[in-house]
Formats: C-alpha cells, structure tokens, sequence
C-alpha cells in the first residue's frame, strides 16, 4: 500500500465554477483518488477555495455584499456544487481560515530570515479621488503591447499579457473612474526568486516524470529568467503582513498578494482537516514527520502551471524546511465553448450548478473526462455530449445492465444461476478483458483519462459482443445450462464494470453494485490476472433490476439547453 497526497487546483470564489474550471482541476483529481483508494492505497484528497485578491473584492462589491460575506455565500455554493457532483475531498477547506494566515505568515518571516525577501519602495498607481492605492485589477487603462482599451491592471484580457498597473497607458480608477491618479512611492515585499533559478531549474530537471506539458511551460519560464516579484498588494482583505508579531510598520493596509498565499492552502486546507479530524497533518507534508514516502500528486489548468513549479517551488524550498514537494504535476488544456472560452466574469458555458438541474452528474464526468483537454484544447458542445452520453452510457453501458439483470430475473428467478461450464466465448472475453483492464489500470495510473475512458468504453463494447454471441435467450429454448452460463457471465461482467466504472461515474455505479448485492469490500480494483471475477458473484445469489441507469438525451432537450446557453 501507497499513500497519495492529492491536490486539486484551487477554485476562485468570484462566483460558482463553469464545467471547464471542473474538467480541467477538480474532476480529474477525483477521478484519480477514487481510483487510488480503490486499488487499497492511503489516499488523501485536499481543496479549498482561493478567497483573496482583487477579483474577490470587486466581486463583492457588485454584488452590494461585505467581502467576508460575499466569500462565506459563495464558499456554500460553490461547496454544494462539488458535493452535488460527487468530489470525494477529504476537506474542502478556505485560504481565508487562521491555518493559512498562520502559515503564509510563517513563510513571510522564513524567507526573510533567509535573505529571498526585501522590503523595498516601488511605484504604484495611487487614485487622488478614491485616497487610496490600486492594486491589480483595480485599475484599468489601454494594453501598452497591444493597444487594446480595457486591460486589467494584472493582465490584457485582449493579448493575455502579464501586466504590472504601472504600465497601463491612460490608467483610470476601476473604483470610482476617476482619471486622476499618478504614481507613488511607497513600500512593498518582493520574493527574489532569481536567487532560487538554479536549484528549481535543478529539481525539474530531475522531475522526469511529469507530463510534457507541465515540463515545457515550467521550462519556459526558466529560461526567461525568474523575475523579482512584488508578494505584497495595497488591499485590506488577505492576509496582513506581520513581523515580530505585530503589523510590520507601513504595512497597515497591505496584505500578501493572493499568488503567494493561495498555494500555501494546500498545507493549510490539510491543517484544517487534521483540526476537524484529529488526524496528523504532518506526516504528510513534513519529511521528519513521515511524508517520506507520499507520492504528492498535483492537477491544474495550464494557466496556473507557472505557480505550481516554479513560484510556490520558490516558497518551500527557499524556507530550507523539510516540506513536501509536488512529484507528479498533471496539467490540462482549456476546454472551449463554441470556439470561445469558458468565462466566469462573462457567465459565458454552462456552469456547475446549473449542469446538475439538466442532469444527474455522471452524465457530466463521463463527457468531461472521455473528452479530457489533454494534448490539446477540448471543444465542449452540446451535440456531442448527447452522442457520448446516448452511445456509451445508454446504450452500452446502461443497456447491458439493464438486458441482463431483465433477463434473470424473468427467466431464472432473480438470482444468479448455477449449472453449466464456460467454453469458448467466455475463454475469448476473459481474454479480451484481462488485457484491456491492464490498459485502462495502466491509464488511470499514468492519470490519462481519455484513454482510462476509452478502454473502460472498450470493456463494455466487449460485454455487449459476448451477450451478443452467447445469446442465452436463444440458448434457453434448447439447452437452460448453456443460457444459464451465459446469464452468470453477464451478471459477473456487470459486476466488474460497475466496479470499474466506479472513479468516473460513481453513482451508477453504486447503483449496479448495489442492484447485484456486491458488498463494499469486494468493489476493490480487480487484477488483471485474477480470474475469478467471472465467478465472483455466489451461484444462487438474489439480484434486483436496476431501472433505467441512463436515459437517452433527445434533440429537443439540447435544442432547449442551446438556446438558453448561448451554444453555437
Ligand atoms: N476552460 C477551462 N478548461 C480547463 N481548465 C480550466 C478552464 N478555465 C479554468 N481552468 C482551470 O480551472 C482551475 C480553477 O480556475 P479558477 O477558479 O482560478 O478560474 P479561472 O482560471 O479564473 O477561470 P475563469 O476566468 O474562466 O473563471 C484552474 O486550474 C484553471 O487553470
Ligand atoms: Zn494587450
């Protein structure tokens, strides 16, 4: 047994999250703690949201709300929507709870202490009107790259460059509009990363096995060389700035920028759990308390890749403190909306909350994850997503379980029925089979998930061209122990599929596991090799129907959902 310290990407708490924040972080993290819980590991599955920044406060003041308030509104939400799709966190916790101020202040002194960080003066974009300083997004003004009008003081929505608000051409308050502003001096940290460039330039190298997309943006950054970078904002809501246990002096209204402590939360949200739990945190983030031997798995957009491995890798390891660090660094592609981009400031695709009022979330994770924006950007439209869900879950998936569980129970007496032998057509499946689960188990395990659900897809595929062949319904005129061989393999394949079934679409599956009587214990991750999966149900065993696991999605129903979302 292994034990796996899971991350997902933090969701922002600027409002409820779209299916591309879902398939691009939370999803697939799921997807692969319950995997690894199922083959017997020692798994602990960690997320939070992300609460600081500007983006918060302007959040919350168009929606008339306090920010504390506006963040514990939305923090529900967005805590109800994971659980309504399932996500199997062992904590869920907030970057604004007291472990990550604590932390992130901790940090703060550490790297201090260690010479990365230096209070230093800059210029920032001071609003005359507004008296106060403008951080980030609170400014806005023309890109000074590519002209474009309404770039954001952190970033040009139009060319995505990165942007300092120094740098805005005609800077105006986002606050109150206000033209009159100019630049000031005034005090600020900055993390001098360049002095970390070599060791982190060293540790990816030697970090061979994360996927090629993580590698080359991490590389990217490196070789441009690590920036000097401003940790601290002129903002209230964060997390202050302390030194010798009070305020530092001339910091009284600034706080940590959020990139800086939002990463922090992966140790703090585990804090959080070990209080809620009584669990020991420690031997999983601290080598000398133990997390020698985790396996720490991280999963994100590509956007947030540069944090990931080189700024918060600055952070752990600048602290000379024996942290924990990634060691497998699963990054995605975007998923698109109709050639644009998902977009929560412009509520453009579906988001979660609202997927789940069309439909039962299995129908969600299986499009999201058998279309996994993996080596490239993954187009999301409603026209394939009925063709994923009517082919693979109605008609294969659901239409096997259904045709054979029916079967039984009309004509042997709901139960799983004895007599007869296998021959060859159950030799040819068990065959089939054993290789593709090595395939799907070797997929989930290298965390590739459109191919984990194109064989598991496969697998069912093969338990349709067996009932097909054996065709027990035929067999039953002439010959009931030739049916009744066929109708027990069909039982046991449904068994094992639900079991496989059970990291993508988890509530179906419980749902045919429960209809077959498996108990819990034996839903565990079956070996290739182990044969007896095909006689693993006991002969004479009662079995109930399931109704329909998977209801067709018909073309007025996307028709509908096209219109009220915008699609096409
Ligand atoms: N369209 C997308 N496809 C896949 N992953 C995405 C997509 N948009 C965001 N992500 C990822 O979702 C995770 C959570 O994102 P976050 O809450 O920070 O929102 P975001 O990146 O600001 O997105 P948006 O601006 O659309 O709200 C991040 O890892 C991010 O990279
Ligand atoms: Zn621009």
């Amino acid at each position: 047994m292994a034990r796996y310290l899971i991350t997902s990407a933090l969701p922002y708490i600027n409002g409820i999250k779209h299916l591309g924040n879902l398939a691009g972080s939370m999803l697939p993290s799921d997807v692969h703690a319950r995997f690894r819980r199922l083959q017997g590991h020692e798994v602990l599955f960690i997320c939070a949201t992300d609460e600081h920044g500007t983006p918060a406060e302007l959040a919350a003041a168009e929606a008339g709300q306090d920010v504390r308030e506006y963040c514990d509104a939305q923090f529900r939400i967005q805590k109800d929507a994971c659980d309504g799709f399932r996500l199997s966190f062992d904590h869920f916790g907030r970057s604004s709870n007291p472990p990550n101020h604590e932390l992130t202040q901790h940090f703060g002194e550490v790297l201090e202490k260690n010479g990365l960080i230096e209070e230093r003066v800059s210029k920032q974009i001071y609003s005359i009107d507004d008296k106060r300083f403008l951080p980030d997004r609170y400014v806005e003004g023309t890109c000074p790259v590519c002209g474009f009008e309404r770039a954001r003081g952190d970033q040009c929505d139009n060319c995505q460059t990165l942007l300092d608000p120094i740098q805005l051409i005609n800077p105006r308050s986002k606050i109150s509009g206000s033209t009159n502003v100019e630049p000031r001096d005034t005090a600020h940290l900055f993390l001098k990363q360049p002095v970390m460039q070599d060791r982190v330039r060293a540790w990816v190298d030697a970090s061979t096995d994360w996927p090629a997309l993580a590698r080359s943006i991490a590389y990217k950054w490196l070789d441009e060389g690590l920036i000097e970078r401003s940790i601290t904002r002129d903002l209230v809501w964060g997390i202050k700035v302390i030194k010798d246990g009070e305020v530092r002096p001339g910091f009284e209204n600034k706080v940590y920028y959020v990139w800086f402590d939002a990463p922090i939360e992966y140790i703090a949200s585990t804090i959080e759990w070990s209080e809620a739990t009584g669990n020991d945190w420690k031997r999983w983030w601290r080598h000398t308390d133990g997390a020698n031997d985790v396996t720490y798995i991280q999963v994100m957009g590509k956007d947030n890749v540069a944090f990931h491995t080189v700024s918060f890798p600055v952070t752990i390891m600048g602290s000379d403190e024996p942290w924990k660090l990634v060691d497998r660094l699963k990054a995605f592609n975007w998923v698109t909306w109709y050639g644009g981009k998902f977009s929560t400031s412009e509520k453009r695709g579906i988001f979660m909350d609202q997927a789940l009022e069309l439909l039962p979330s299995d129908y969600w994770r299986w499009y999201l994850m058998a279309n996994a924006p993996e080596s490239s950007d993954a187009a999301f439209t409603l026209e394939q997503f009925q063709q994923t869900i009517n082919a693979d879950l109605a008609n294969v998936f659901g239409n096997f379980v259904n045709r054979i569980t029916r079967f039984a129970a009309s004509k042997f007496d709901s139960v799983v029925p004895d007599g007869g032998a296998p021959g060859a057509h159950e030799e040819k499946l068990a065959k089939e089979f054993a290789e593709r689960l090595a395939a799907l188990t070797r997929a989930h395990e290298q965390m590739e998930f459109r191919k984990a659900a194109a064989e598991l897809r496969a697998i069912w595929v093969a338990g349709n061209e067996y009932l097909q062949v054996a065709a027990p319904w035929t067999a039953l005129k002439t010959d009931r122990d030739a049916a009744a061989v066929g109708v027990r393999t069909g039982l046991n394949a449904a068994a094992i599929f639900g079991i496989l079934a059970q990291p993508f679409i988890p509530d179906a599956a419980k749902t045919v596991l429960d209809a077959l009587g498996v108990p819990e214990a034996n839903r565990t991750w079956p070996k290739p090799d182990d044969a007896g999966v095909w006689d693993a149900l006991p002969r004479n065993h009662p079995i109930t129907p399931p109704d329909v696991l998977f209801k067709k999605i018909e073309d007025e129903q996307v028709a509908e959902w096209a219109a009220r979302f915008g699609a096409g």
